[in-house]
């Protein structure tokens, strides 16, 4: 790890600039390095826990960016579902914040949101909103336009509707096949299967029993293409469940707040008047706040920090972004309890190549998860995660969690609707928050002549399309993948827990050759 001792300036310090290390070192990314197998006394990848201890509700380590094209609610009450936590943007407008984060808190923990469309919608309506892949469906309801709300994936807070409304569940493999203009209410014809909560008793709270109920009652419905049942109480409709979302019920803990619902993060930037912007989302009941600007270093920043913690909310309060222990120091003591660590590893961040600044993210990671443990805080690696293994090693270099951005972006559950290229490949817009268009979104208020102040500045893309994998086409698809590998390169390092991890795992630097190397042969050579 190189020092940061900060060099004396000032008359007689003829220092013309400054190194981040007492002389030149090599700092690294995670495609640098590789994780070393070790003798291993833990039986099974499932024995693994991959809880963070940072304070946060998270039962796994991962986090949503703050990114307007990445984090909505739909996303934040999936991930939290499978026990992430997602994190709403700061450019949400205050009574936006506050209705997601109602949204969320009124979902359904054990079953899947329903996506609710009516029947005078059709295939392609459907196919702007699921992926048509395995255990994707919508729910056609009788008048169901009224539930689809303002907010994406279906009902407004609280608000549920009889079961008997439902018309059909209708699997999203099943609508592509059918012409786009394929009227929803005329495919729903056949039985609905529903699961009536009273009626099950204690195999409701049994994940392998509700497995083998759900499993039953697709079966039983007598339609071979049934990809999730109808799960009502006293007659209203609580949510969906597929047979894979229950097998999920059984792998994952929710991340859920004192009272037992979903847990949601929210983000607040440095200006205008950031505590009582805090005050207000806590209030709503956000369960972590992060506090979020390009240069976290910066004393805008240690202000908003120091006004923020005097509220006493007694949330953890995340601030960012850094890169080095000094950071670490300063924000800790401005009252952060977990540091966002990563200055341009985003995927639609062009810092680095305008400014020079940043720091390749392993090293970044390394040096500010120790600075962080000797503080007793954490650390969050936000960006330039595009596989599993860099997930492995940011953990391996002492992060409590890791944030996503751009691979979540192309997800069925980010905000926006699928779009299709002219080879009909799904894909989602996304962009940078500091791009172009997120500038001229954020600071639409301002005059003309503020608003091209503020423009020049722009160090993100304004547009880019991030394309699904037809594999895994949803979020949770993701999550399965990424932890799966996670948990994996736990049990090779001998690790049952993250703590376990961050002593255990040994890690190795690598040739490019050596990086290549680890690659899968897609064809042949
Ligand atoms: N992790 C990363 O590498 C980066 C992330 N981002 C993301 O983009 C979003 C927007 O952030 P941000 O641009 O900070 O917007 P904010 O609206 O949070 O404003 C940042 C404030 O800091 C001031 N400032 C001083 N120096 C800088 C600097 N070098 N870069 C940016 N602002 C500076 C700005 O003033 P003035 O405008 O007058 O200079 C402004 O008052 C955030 O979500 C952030 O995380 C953006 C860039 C890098
Ligand atoms: N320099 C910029 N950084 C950005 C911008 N928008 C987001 N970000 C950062 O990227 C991460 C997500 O990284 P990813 O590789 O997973 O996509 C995000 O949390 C921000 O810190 C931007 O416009 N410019
Ligand atoms: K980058």
């Amino acid at each position: 790890m190189s020092q940061t001792q900060p060099r004396r300036r000032g008359p007689g310090y003829a220092v013309p600039m400054d190194f981040i290390g007492a002389q030149p070192t090599l700092d690294l990314t995670y495609s640098d390095v590789f994780l070393v197998p070790r003798r291993s006394a833990v039986g099974s990848r499932l024995a693994v826990d991959l809880a963070p201890t940072d304070g946060t509700p998270a039962t796994v380590p991962l986090v949503s960016a703050n990114m307007n094209s990445v984090t909505g609610p739909r996303l934040a009450a999936v991930l939290a579902r499978r026990g992430g936590l997602g994190v709403l943007p700061q450019d949400m407008s205050e009574t936006g914040l506050i209705d997601a984060i109602a949204w969320v808190k009124a979902q359904p923990v054990g079953f899947d949101t329903p996506i609710v469309l009516g029947p005078e919608q059709t295939a392609a309506d459907a196919l702007r909103q699921v992926p048509a892949a395995e255990g994707q469906v919508v729910v056609v309801v009788e008048g169901g336009s009224a539930y689809a709300g303002a907010l994406p994936g279906g009902s407004e807070p609280g608000q549920t509707f009889p079961a008997e409304r439902v018309l059909g569940v209708l699997a999203a493999t099943r609508l592509a096949e059918l012409p786009g203009d394929a009227k929803l209410g005329d495919l729903a014809t056949g039985r609905v299967p529903v699961l009536e909560l009273g009626e099950l008793g204690s195999a409701a709270s049994e994940p392998r029993a509700m497995f083998d109920a759900v499993d039953a009652a697709l079966t039983g419905s007598g339609d071979t293409g049934a990809e999730a049942v109808i799960i009502a109480e006293q007659g209203r409709v609580r949510g969906t469940l597929s047979r894979r979302s229950a097998l999920r019920a059984s792998i994952y803990r929710p991340a859920v707040d004192g009272g037992g619902r979903l847990a949601v993060a929210v983000a607040v930037g440095i200006n205008g008047d950031p505590a009582a912007r805090a005050k207000a989302l806590a209030a709503a009941g956000a369960d972590v706040l992060v506090v979020d600007t390009a240069h976290g270093h910066q004393d805008g920043m240690i202000r908003a920090l120091r006004e923020i913690s005097a509220l006493g909310l007694g949330l953890p309060i995340v601030a960012g972004n850094i890169v080095t222990a000094d950071g670490v120091v300063d924000l800790v003591g401005a009252g952060a309890t977990i540091l966002k660590v990563g200055v341009g590893p985003g995927a639609m961040c062009t810092t680095r190549m305008m400014t020079a600044v940043g720091r390749p993210q392993f090293s970044a990671v390394l040096e500010t998860a120790q600075a962080a443990r000797e503080l007793g805080a954490h650390v969050w690696a936000d960006g330039g995660v595009r596989y599993p293994r860099d997930v492995a090693l940011a953990l391996a270099a002492g992060a409590g969690s890791v944030m996503i951005g751009s691979w979540f972006a192309g997800t069925a559950e980010s905000p926006g609707e699928l779009l299709a290229d002219a080879s009909g490949r799904q894909y989602k817009e996304s962009w940078g928050m500091a791009s172009t268009k997120a500038v001229q979104g954020r600071f639409s208020k301002l005059d003309a002549f503020e608003r091209a102040r503020k423009e020049l500045f722009a160090e993100g893309i304004s547009s880019s399309k991030i394309y699904l994998d037809p594999q895994r086409p949803s979020v949770e698809d993701l999550v399965d993948m990424i932890t799966s590998g996670v948990r994996s390169s736990f049990t090779y390092a001998g690790a049952a827990s993250l703590a376990d991890f961050h002593v255990n795992a040994r890690v190795g630097l690598q040739s490019a050759a050596g990086y290549e190397e680890g690659k899968a042969l897609p064809v042949s050579w």
